[in-house]
């Protein structure tokens, strides 16, 4: 296992963060009091480390296995409202217990592989939030999109919340894999996923809820699609937005069409539901 690492100055800490957010295999790290950055990324082979480093500059260090392969300890299961328990625990005995434990609850299991989305990191979960207002303001027979689905979390719910049909795409083959396999492992069949690159992308179809944890800068230049995506009146709710950037999306958001009258920021990261008024646009 080979890691890629690169310092630089704690002012460009936000550009890293939104350039590997939802990349599940790097970690950023605040150092020297906060004056420096380490940004290590986890590659298959040092080839693939070399490539990055062509890219973007930095070392390559090839990893011990031990440290690699340390057990890592499953993270408390995660309460998102009345409704649902996230867990990354998948064996059965375990999650029978958490099932009586948090009766009343649903309990998903997304165990941790090289897709992002077991519910812990903020982008996700206030998305979840969110995604069970929506649920229970629109009652069962909404249509759902999940872009950038990772591993189909936010797909799944919103199944479970009586969304139908739900269609979930990532422009990562793995994740897409990744979803196909944990929707059956939560007891959800039919949600249709396909390896799409959003920015490439011409949709056919209309939903009445688009749901989009990526980062802004695919995000800003999502808009057209959004607005093709969206039924008028829909519900929007975007993630994976730095603080920093928020504006930046917002303004262009609003060129579209597209107003965020809730917005929820937690740490840096920024959660927005909004709807699409198409009588603003022309
Ligand atoms: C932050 S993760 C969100 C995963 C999951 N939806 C969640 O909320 O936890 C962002 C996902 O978007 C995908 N992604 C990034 N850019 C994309 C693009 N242009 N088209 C499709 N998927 C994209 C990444 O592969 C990643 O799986």
């Amino acid at each position: 296992m080979w890691v890629w690492e690169k310092l630089s100055a704690s002012k460009w800490l936000d550009a890293w963060e939104d350039r590997f957010h939802g990349n599940p295999n790097f970690v950023v790290h605040v150092l020297k009091g906060g004056k420096t950055v380490r940004v290590e990324v986890f590659c298959e082979s040092q080839e693939d480390a070399e490539k990055i480093v062509e890219q973007f500059g930095g070392r390559v260090r090839e990893l011990k296995s031990a440290d690699w392969q340390k057990p890592v300890e499953v993270p408390a299961p995660l309460k998102i409202r009345d409704r649902f328990v996230v867990t990354q625990e998948d064996d059965e005995a375990k999650l029978a217990d958490m099932r009586r434990q948090f009766a009343g609850r649903e309990v998903l299991s997304i165990p941790p592989e090289m897709a992002f989305g077991t519910g812990d990191h903020a982008t996700t979960s206030t998305v979840l939030r969110m995604l069970v207002d929506i649920g229970r303001e629109r009652g069962p027979g909404w249509s759902c999109a999940d872009l950038g689905c990772g591993t189909g979390l936010l797909a799944i719910a919103a199944r479970k919340l009586g969304a139908d049909p739900v269609f979930a795409c990532d422009f990562d083959p793995f994740a897409v894999k990744v979803t196909e396999r944990n929707g059956p492992r939560n007891g959800v069949e039919g949600i249709v996923v396909e390896e799409i690159d959003v920015l490439a992308w011409k949709p056919e179809k209309t939903y009445d809820v688009v749901l989009a944890n990526i980062f802004s800068t695919v995000l800003i230049q999502a808009f057209p699609v959004l607005a093709k995506l969206l039924k008028p009146g829909g519900d929007i709710v975007l993630s994976g937005i730095l603080a920093s950037q928020a504006w930046d999306v917002f303004e262009e958001a609003a060129g579209h069409g597209f107003g965020f009258p809730k917005v929820v920021k937690k740490g840096k990261w920024v959660t927005a539901r909004g709807r699409w008024m198409a009588e603003l646009v022309d």
